[in-house]
């Protein structure tokens, strides 16, 4: 059903202020095109914009929080039930939290995390409570006239994007009630991803649940496995196994053996029969890593087991049917490979059904601060050592390098430097040699082309400022270029404001 249909059903009035042909909002679909919609219509009103949005029943019992920061609040725990008093006002109402108090979790933890004062508003429907959105600050007097006076003009819409994000979340949990999917929320919710993967990850959400082949590419270290779990995770197919090939890891008959399987005495040393990897995966899902390096003999072999969903044993005669889902990676520019003639152009359009490429380390910088925590996290945690935190002081240097081995060599930087902690706060120091110069280094920049760096630059500038170009606190004056010169630069190095922002 076209939900957006359901909800004009569900609110056939107009005393919620809620315009049901609303373009904005009827393109919203889940909880972070939400809050991109909420930060839309206040950005002009507020520059920093951090707010919680509890879905609650009558009685106060929370269903969902939904969550966007830009300060540095945390909320590791929220509530499961908040008191009557949040959902009171139907104007909104300004709050300053001056100490914890006792008889509301909510408003301690919100103080605790260092929040001063709340803009409260309740979402109503036709006089029955959805539940409240709580603007934040970590400062008093933020909430000037202007933002009360916006929030509550915009309360009706707010409450049909929530109501449209919630039918989307019901349908989905009660599809996944039914196949056993995970839902697709926890297992992004263990991916760390900022602005530059957010593409890859509604991808993700929009092919998991489908049959459909999936090509992850992207350079190595970049989480292409991590996509593949998660993919299988969140798809039907999660009761049955992912069984994972790596295509680059044995010599061609081993592999041919290992994908299909072998009778007995099919070759010198086939002492039994042997299941192959595609009977393995039967109605659950193959991983093929490294498929741009399979030998091409075995490619047309494989092309045929995809395409006539069937297979046959070495050595033996029998064709046996199977139902795998493939997903494929590969580091490998494959429209490169084919040009060379060590890959088939008939196998590529096969399984780029559904490209996902999973961006390098190098474009998603804002990530490395939140990688290194989790990581660090479960580094300690695994060699049991009691680690507080990463020393500030080594962030610039970690931003500044260009991580050819991604997020593995995060990973393994991290590790060594849990392992040979000596303080509470631990020093991570990228290798020497692979440094992007700084304005304290003489040494040449190795390998990153001017015009990366530039893009780099640009688009950090960019994300600060939240895509702001022109005026004091625009991107073009943190870069000290004039607005002219940014848009012309942006435009040649094909940099879109809105994709950057995503
Ligand atoms: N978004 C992410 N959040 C947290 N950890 C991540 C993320 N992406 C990747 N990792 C971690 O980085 C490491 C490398 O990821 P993964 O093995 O999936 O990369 P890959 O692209 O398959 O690499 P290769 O091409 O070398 O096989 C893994 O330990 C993975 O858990």
């Amino acid at each position: 059903m076209e939900l957006f249909g359901l909800l004009q059903w569900l609110l056939p009035g107009n005393n919620t202020g809620f315009q049901p042909d609303h373009d904005a909002v009827k393109g919203i679909k889940n909880e972070e095109e939400l809050m991109a919609f909420i930060q839309s219509v206040l950005r002009p009103y507020l520059h920093t914009i951090s707010m919680l949005i509890g879905i609650a029943d009558a009685n106060g019992a929370i269903a969902f929080w939904w969550m966007h920061t830009e300060h540095a609040f945390l909320f590791p725990e929220l509530p499961e039930r908040v008191p009557a008093a949040w959902f009171s006002n139907t104007t909104s109402n300004i709050l300053e939290l001056n100490a914890p108090d006792r008889r509301d979790a909510f408003q301690t933890t919100l103080f605790k995390n260092g929040v001063k004062e709340v803009l409260i508003h309740s979402l109503q429907i036709q006089q029955k409570n959805l539940g409240f959105l709580c603007l934040l600050s970590d400062t008093k007097n933020t909430f000037p006239v202007a933002v009360q006076a916006i929030v509550n003009t915009s309360a009706g819409l707010f409450v049909a994007a929530c109501l449209q994000v919630l039918l989307i979340q019901l349908t989905e949990e009660h599809r996944q009630k039914m196949t056993g999917a995970l839902p697709l929320a926890v297992i992004k919710a263990e991916m760390i991803g900022g602005a530059a993967l957010q593409p890859a990850l509604r991808l993700l959400s929009q092919v998991a649940p489908t049959p459909a082949t999936v090509l992850l590419t992207g350079e190595t270290g970049t989480g292409k496995e991590l996509f593949a779990a998660a993919i299988h995770q969140a798809s039907p197919r999660r009761r049955q196994q992912m069984v994972k090939v790596n295509c680059a890891a044995l010599p061609a008959q081993l592999i041919e053996s290992e994908l299909f399987g072998h009778e007995k005495g099919a070759f010198t040393g086939a002492l039994q029969r042997r299941i192959g990897k595609f009977e393995l995966a039967d109605k659950g899902t193959l991983f093929l890593d490294e498929v741009g390096e399979l030998p091409l003999e075995l490619q047309a072999k494989l092309l045929r087991a995809i395409q006539e969903k069937e297979i046959e044993r070495l050595g033996g005669n029998e064709t046996i049917k199977v139902d795998v889902r493939i997903i494929a990676a590969t580091n490998r520019n494959l429209e490169n490979e084919i040009a060379a003639g060590r890959f088939r152009e008939d196998l590529y359009y096969r399984l780029f059904v559904f490209p996902i490429k999973l961006p390098p380390l190098r474009e998603r910088l804002d990530d490395i601060p939140l990688l290194l925590q989790h990581i660090a996290g479960n580094a300690a945690r695994r060699y049991e050592r009691h680690i507080k935190g990463i020393d500030p002081a080594c962030i610039p240097a970690l931003l500044a390098y260009r991580w050819p081995g991604n997020i593995r060599e995060l990973e393994n930087l991290v590790e060594r430097a849990v392992i040979a902690a000596t303080d509470p706060y631990i020093m991570i120091v990228p290798p020497q040699s692979r440094r992007v110069a700084s304005s304290s280094d003489t040494s040449p920049p190795p390998t990153t082309s001017l015009a990366d760096a530039e893009r780099t630059t640009i688009i950090q500038a960019l994300r600060q400022c939240n895509g702001k170009i022109r005026g004091p606190q625009g991107a073009a004056a943190m870069l000290d270029i004039k607005p002219t010169t940014l848009e012309a630069r942006m435009k040649k190095l094909g940099i879109v404001k809105e994709h950057v922002l995503r």
